[in-house]
């Protein structure tokens, strides 16, 4: 966002589902990257897209200086050139909380051009139109093939989103995860790693009528706590989520935030979490990735942090481990601390493993399919003001395909993992975001 950004006022009143179904159409009709995004336990929802799509190809972390640009970070677990990293900037952007203004950037590459089209875009007749084919859609009435041959749009839903050019990854079948599973452990045996996190993608056909707009709204009433995101972007296609795990975190009273969250067990029904007991292996789990946490703050000489915890805490129908940490940075001048932190705690141990790198090599070496953005990163960066960001590890999501949705999910493996219990361990994730496809 420019200093000063340019207030447009939508021209007619319309519902947020409406507006935001609008300006993602309008991003994807122009084949531009658009991030839109709920805080956990906020109210609102924002939405930004950039002007131009090569603008988004950064292939770096982002800044998280106030000085940096504004925009929402999408990062994948590794940085290769399968999977760029990308930082959407927010050259247009709109925040339920002022439901009637869109902040734009007019200096933006690509604004002179596609500023005066998204005016057009935004006059009454075409927020009708789309909220027509939305009646449709709620009327029962699946778009038909001719209709989908003719805009050139893909069977999931109305709107042409973006897709992976990456080839659909190996799904492993419980056989093959299970042995994944032992080779991690026979590693941590041999003194290769203390921890790895295995993963496995799996493979689900799209319900008749899917919409990923509809789907984002569900996530975000079903998970309140969660940071839910939809993201669909060139090169990278089309994710959604609802993920319980902060990253790294600079707030509006200046603290820098992070935390270690591992260790997962189901949440009983009408039990509080607080009278969880947990088992020596995940306490050890998560153990690790709080030293993880703290490494990293000695590799900085950083010795002025608050630790809390660890807790249990609620995500979903799971119960996981929770420690927090934050630095009171009006009391501890360290500008650069949250782009330093970010740098050394991506991938964190609760997503790749200990030692990093053994745990990463393992990782390349025996996991057998591309996690591509999967335990990689997402967030507002400088929104809503500048010095602001949120960054989040992009967990309990999937990649939204033309017919088909690609689920992850991955598990913390000690000396005391049980081949057979991670399995269903990753069963259980799954269903976070996969009660959306039901
Ligand atoms: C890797 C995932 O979760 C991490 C975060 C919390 C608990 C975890 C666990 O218990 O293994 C994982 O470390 C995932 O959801 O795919």
């Amino acid at each position: 966002m420019s200093k000063t950004p340019l207030i447009i006022t939508w021209p007619a009143p319309a519902t947020l589902p409406n507006q935001l179904r609008c300006l993602t159409a309008f991003a994807l009709h122009y084949g531009l990257p658009v991030a839109m995004w709920r805080l956990p336990q906020a109210q609102t929802t924002q939405l930004c897209f950039s002007f131009s799509a090569e603008a988004a190809l950064t292939g770096l972390p982002p800044a998280l200086e106030a000085t940096a640009p504004a925009g929402f970070a999408f990062f994948p677990f590794r940085d290769t050139d399968h999977n760029p990293a990308l930082f959407i900037p927010a050259d247009v952007w709109f925040d339920s909380a002022q439901p009637r203004e869109l902040r734009i950037n007019e200096t933006a590459s690509g604004a002179a051009t596609l500023l005066p089209k998204l005016r057009k875009w935004l006059a009454a007749e075409n927020l009708d139109s789309r909220t027509k084919n939305q009646e449709d859609e709620a009327a029962g009435h699946d778009l038909t093939t001719e209709k989908l041959a003719t805009n050139n749009q893909q069977p999931t839903t109305n709107l042409p989103w973006h897709v992976s050019p990456q080839p659909v990854p190996h799904e492993a079948s419980k056989e093959e995860y299970m042995a994944l599973v032992e080779r991690g452990v026979a590693a941590i045996e041999a003194g290769q790693v203390l921890k790895v996190v295995s993963s496995r993608a799996v493979r689900r056909p799209l319900p008749a009528g899917f919409d990923a707009l509809r789907a984002f709204v569900e996530l975000e009433h079903r998970y309140p706590l969660a940071f839910a995101s939809l993201v669909s972007a060139p090169g990278a296609g089309t994710w959604f989520g609802a993920t319980p795990e902060t990253l790294v975190q600079l707030t509006e009273d200046g603290r820098f935030c992070t935390m270690a969250l591992a260790g997962t067990q189901p949440r009983p029904p009408a039990h509080s979490p607080y009278t969880a007991v947990w088992r020596q292996k995940e306490i050890e789990e998560q153990a690790l990735v709080a030293r993880y946490v703290v490494s990293c703050f000695k590799q900085l000489r950083l010795r002025e942090y608050d630790e809390t915890g660890p807790r249990t805490v609620a995500a979903g129908e799971l119960l996981h481990l929770r420690t927090d940490f934050s630095v009171n940075l009006r009391r501890v001048p360290f500008p650069t601390l949250g782009t330093d932190m970010l740098r050394l705690l991506h991938p964190t141990s609760a997503v790749g493993g200990m030692p990093k790198q053994a745990a990463l090599d393992f990782l390349h070496q025996y996991e057998g399919y591309d996690r591509a953005y999967y335990s990689g990163f997402l967030g507002p960066v400088n929104l809503p003001v500048a010095g602001v960001s949120r960054l989040y590890v992009n967990l309990r999501g999937l990649q939204l395909r033309p017919t088909e949705a690609i689920l992850y999910a991955g598990t913390g493996l000690t000396v005391d993992s049980d081949p057979a219990r991670e399995w269903q361990e990753t069963e259980l994730k799954l269903t976070t975001v996969g009660a959306v496809l039901n």
